[in-house]
């Protein structure tokens, strides 16, 4: 496992945010994000203590959270320069997320929630609606059998694959997961740790994992990133002189 941080164009992850929130417990009390960091890696993971700002950071990445300000761009391309006033929606950013807790939707079965990743509209995807992509992804994650059920009639490790398969069915550019495992026994979690590290050497995409358990840092190696309070340990200065000055312009 490497601390390094590279600083070439073509990073999987270029980020720095900068982001103040009023807290939503205590009146009064604000929490500030404040980070820079760079990877190459095909896996980093994130990691910290509950409040450290692990998820704010991912869904800045995904476009679902606005930072004040911030820079993110992925493989070269940018996603977030408040500087520059751009600003890609979630859905062109061309990522797969993985929520904590999965958030399938309870009155969609299987294959439609799978489905709902290549959507585009308005509408659900119908429980008739049949594309080759879905299937495949139902197939690969053995979830054929179950496709006609709805999440409250599957197992842990089924709403896992679940969540996963919708994630990719939009053949991603990269994988963002936040806490994959959490949620299921350490038995099953270190099948699926299994399989999903086979997935990604199989797919060769980059992913970001944001994780609790040490044996998710030691397992998938790659780049490891401490985030205490809003901030990295032991990261780089959290905004840069150039970054600062087209602030100022
Ligand atoms: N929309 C919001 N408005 C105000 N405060 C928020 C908002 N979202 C998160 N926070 C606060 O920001 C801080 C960081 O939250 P975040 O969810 O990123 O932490 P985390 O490191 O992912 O924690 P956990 O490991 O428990 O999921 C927390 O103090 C949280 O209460």
């Amino acid at each position: 496992m490497s601390t390094t941080v590279s600083n070439t164009p073509s990073a999987c992850f270029d980020v720095q945010i900068q982001q103040t929130l009023r807290s939503r417990e205590r009146s009064g009390s604000r929490f500030s994000l404040n980070l820079r960091f760079r990877s190459e890696a095909m896996h980093t993971v994130l990691y910290g203590p509950s409040g450290a700002g692990k998820s704010l950071t991912l869904q800045a990445i995904a476009g679902l959270n606005r930072p004040d300000q911030g820079r993110i761009s992925c493989q070269g391309q940018v996603l977030l320069d408040s500087v520059r006033g751009i600003d890609v929606p979630a859905a062109q950013r061309g990522f797969g997320y993985l929520f904590q807790d999965y958030a399938l939707f309870p009155h969609l079965d299987v294959r439609q929630n799978v489905a709902f990743g290549l959507r585009r509209g308005w509408l659900n995807p119908s429980r008739r609606w049949r594309d080759p992509r879905v299937e495949h992804w139902l197939q690969a994650f053995e979830l054929d059998a179950v496709a006609g059920q709805r999440p409250e009639q599957l197992s842990g490790g089924q709403r896992q694959r679940t969540a996963l398969a919708r994630a990719l069915v939009g053949a991603p550019r990269a994988l963002l997961l936040d806490e994959p495992f959490s949620a299921l026994d350490p038995a099953l979690r270190g099948r699926l740790r299994e399989e999903l590290a086979a997935l990604l050497q199989r797919l060769q995409i980059p992913m970001l994992m944001i994780t609790h358990d040490p044996e998710d840092l030691a397992f998938f190696g790659g780049l490891a990133l401490q985030l205490r309070a809003g901030r990295l340990v032991g990261g780089e200065a959290e905004i840069d002189s150039e970054f600062e000055q087209g602030l100022a312009a």
